[in-house]
């Protein structure tokens, strides 16, 4: 996908992607920040993936799972409330939830960039904003047959809203892109304008031509006409008293009409008459009716490049139809910038009410947490089915403090019930059964620690410590313990600091499972989780063991299986001399250096038993991954092969073993068969 593209990212990047659900550009912004795992140390950046909405946080986890990340952290927030994790009064500290030498004097890791003062900024920022969708019509043409001019209109506010959080989100120097799938410039230009009014000279929009040159792209509009009630405007000036609750000055070329010095561009308008001849012939309920044209013709220009702005049209290169612009934020925000002067002269009379106390709150001082708030407060008729937002009712103007989560911090709203409804909170949080938060906590338990390092041998390279999270306090009933990359750590840290403001909704990558009733035969009450198992198995120098291609087949294909079974003599001494627990099978095809590339290495979690190994995933797993790396066809059809390929005796010694008391019970924790071998494999 496109806007990522533009963002240029790199690993080292911390990155906010605001309304990320269902995930795909996530997908791509993680694939970023991993891009030189392969062949050099692993990302130092991290991916905030952030939506509102709790069901399609849903979506977000299970794609960005598919990365098996460390370096990623699922949120749901409002994204123009997204919280900037500065200092707050109910910050709650876990001095020993970190290493002591990774911290400096302030308490903070070492070279951290992030910390209570400045809060959390990013370097990148993905605004791929809620929009009426007109772009998608070719692949989801139901949206057509339920258009309507009130969707775009709608949602112009928030747009502008979810943007100038990224703005105040964003580190000096950092880019910003924002996206639409729409072709309506209320939606793109008109937000892109406001955006650099608001933010005066602190941002920069980034002219692009130069990069991705193979991607088709018109400029963006400057000038443009805006449709209310079957009327097109082309001013704020001629927009009907009743009507300017709805119909914004932000949503025109330019707001300021005294200054008008360029005419018409003829050309830019005629591609706006294209784009929209057919809305021409409908109204809001989409049926066909004369058009009627206001009055008064002062068309607007723009005096921003909205030019740089690009718009993808669907014909142009066979793709849906898009919108992005390219920003850089060249100097920090100060809300004089935005004065409020300038403000009562441009904006109309409701917006008028809600600025002017933000503007006036601090006048140079930096005012980064204070942009994204200027439009709050105003009801909204956003369409909710093609934004996939709620409507709501923002928080009230006394609300706007530079604690923007005072209205979605869920620890604060019920202190704060005025900030925000109770209905409203629990519109987001509590779709389904799930409350949308899962608690995080830093493990803590040194001599659980040492067990697991020892008994895996993990090398001192790889820190365990700090970087190990749970959803339990209590260690005595952990089951899964979650791996965190150094930066997702600091923001956890950062996070705790400053009274957990962020609503996590998932974050760590699984890396052991404890072993369900197996302690009493195993050292170590943990297992590797396989999720985890690509990252921690370069470090590994315990309970690994190689495996010819033969013998790594029959243990896919028959899942548990005597050390007799298998055919190298090698591979069974080295079984032998396995502790028994937890292993990793690892495939010596002959032509990857093991030692030295991890990357291409095709690995599992075994169970080795007293005298059988058993496989730690699940069936289906192991049946695809026998199919794609042996094109094995059903399991069933290559079963008795493998059998008797092995050896006669296969099933009843497996079968014996069981019922001599060998622990092989459910693995049901990660949703691994429990080994059947009265069903899997025939009696000798
Ligand atoms: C255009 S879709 C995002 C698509 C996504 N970037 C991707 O590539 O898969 C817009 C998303 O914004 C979310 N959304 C709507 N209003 C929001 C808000 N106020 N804050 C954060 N997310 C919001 C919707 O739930 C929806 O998932």
């Amino acid at each position: 996908m496109v806007p990522p593209l533009f963002l240029d990212v790199q690993p080292d990047h911390f990155v906010l992607d605001m309304c990320a659900a269902p995930g795909s550009k996530t997908f791509q912004l993680l694939e970023m920040i991993h891009m030189n795992d392969k062949h050099g140390p692993p990302s130092t950046g991290l991916v905030v993936a952030n939506d509102v909405d709790v069901q399609r946080c849903h979506l977000l986890i299970h794609q960005t799972k598919r990365m098996c990340s460390p370096n990623v952290i699922v949120t749901n927030h409002e994204a123009q409330h997204f919280p900037g994790l500065k200092k707050g009064k109910d910050a709650t500290l876990q001095p020993d939830s970190v290493p002591e030498n990774a911290l400096n004097s302030n308490g903070d890791f070492e070279n951290v960039e992030v910390n209570e003062e400045r809060g959390l900024l990013f370097d990148r920022i993905l605004c791929d904003v809620p929009c009426s969708g007109d772009g998608t019509i070719r692949k989801a043409p139901d949206i057509w047959k339920k258009w309507n001019l009130g969707h775009a209109n709608g949602l112009h506010r928030l747009q502008i809203q979810i943007a100038m959080r990224g703005v105040a989100l964003l580190r000096v120097g950092g880019r910003l892109v924002y996206s639409t799938c729409s072709l309506n410039p209320v939606e793109n230009e008109a937000v892109v304008g406001e955006v650099m009014r608001r933010c005066g000279g602190c941002l920069e929009l980034l002219d692009v031509s130069s990069e991705l040159p193979e991607l088709k792209r018109r400029p963006g509009l400057k000038t443009w006409k805006v449709r209310d009630k079957g009327v097109w405007i082309s001013s704020f000036k001629n927009v009907n008293k009743h009507r300017a609750g709805s119909i914004l000055s932000s949503m025109f070329p330019n707001r300021n009409v005294e200054d008008q010095s360029v005419s018409v561009d003829e050309e830019q308008l005629s591609v706006q008459e294209e784009i929209f001849s057919e809305s021409l012939e409908l109204n809001e309920d989409n049926e066909p009716q004369n058009l009627e044209i206001a009055e008064n013709e002062d068309d607007e220009i723009s005096s921003f490049p909205l030019d740089r702005c690009l718009r993808i049209l669907p014909h142009d290169q066979d793709t849906g139809g898009f919108f992005i612009a390219v920003f850089k934020k060249v100097s920090p925000f100060k809300a004089d910038q935005f004065s409020r002067q300038h403000a009562k002269r441009q904006i109309g009379p409701k917006e008028d009410l809600r600025e002017v106390p933000v503007n006036i709150r601090r006048d140079t001082e930096e005012c980064e947490d204070l942009v994204g708030s200027h439009l709050d407060g105003n009801e909204s008729n956003i369409n909710q089915e093609h934004s996939g937002t709620p409507i709501k009712k923002e928080c009230d103007v006394e609300s706007i403090t530079d604690q923007y989560t005072v209205c979605n911090n869920s620890k604060q709203t019920d202190s704060a019930p005025k900030m925000q409804s109770k209905s409203n909170q629990a519109r987001h949080q509590q779709q389904g059964n799930w409350k949308g938060v899962d608690p995080v906590f830093f493990l803590n338990d040194q001599s659980l620690i040492d067990s697991i390092v020892s008994f895996y041998g993990i090398k001192d390279t790889f820190t365990l410590r700090g970087h190990l999270i749970t959803r339990s306090e209590d260690t005595s009933r952990l089951k899964r313990i979650y791996y965190v990359s150094e930066s997702a750590a600091k923001v956890l840290q950062l996070n705790f600091r400053t009274g957990e403001q962020m609503k996590i909704t998932s974050v760590g990558l699984k890396i052991f499972e404890r072993q369900g009733g197996k302690e009493n035969i195993c050292q170590c009450a943990f297992r590797i989780a396989s999720e985890g198992l690509p990252l921690l198995l370069p470090h590994m120098t315990r309970q690994l063991i190689r495996a010819s291609k033969e013998d790594f087949k029959l243990l896919l294909s028959v899942k548990a299986a005597p050390f007799t079974a298998f055919k190298d003599a090698g591979f069974v001494t080295s079984l032998h001399a396995l502790v028994p627990g937890c292993c990793v099978v690892i495939l010596d095809d002959g032509q990857n250096d093991i030692q030295s590339d991890y990357s291409s290495v095709t690995a599992i979690g075994c169970w080795r038993g007293r005298s059988n190994l058993s496989l730690l995933i699940p069936k289906e797993e192991a049946a695809q991954l026998l199919s794609r790396l042996f094109g094995a066809g059903r399991e069933d059809e290559l079963l008795p092969l493998m059998v008797e390929d092995a050896s006669p005796t296969l099933g009843s010694i497996a079968k014996n073993e069981v019922e001599g008391g060998e622990a092989l019970e459910g693995l049901s924790e990660n949703g691994c068969q429990e080994p059947n071998f009265d069903k899997s494999a025939p009696t000798a």
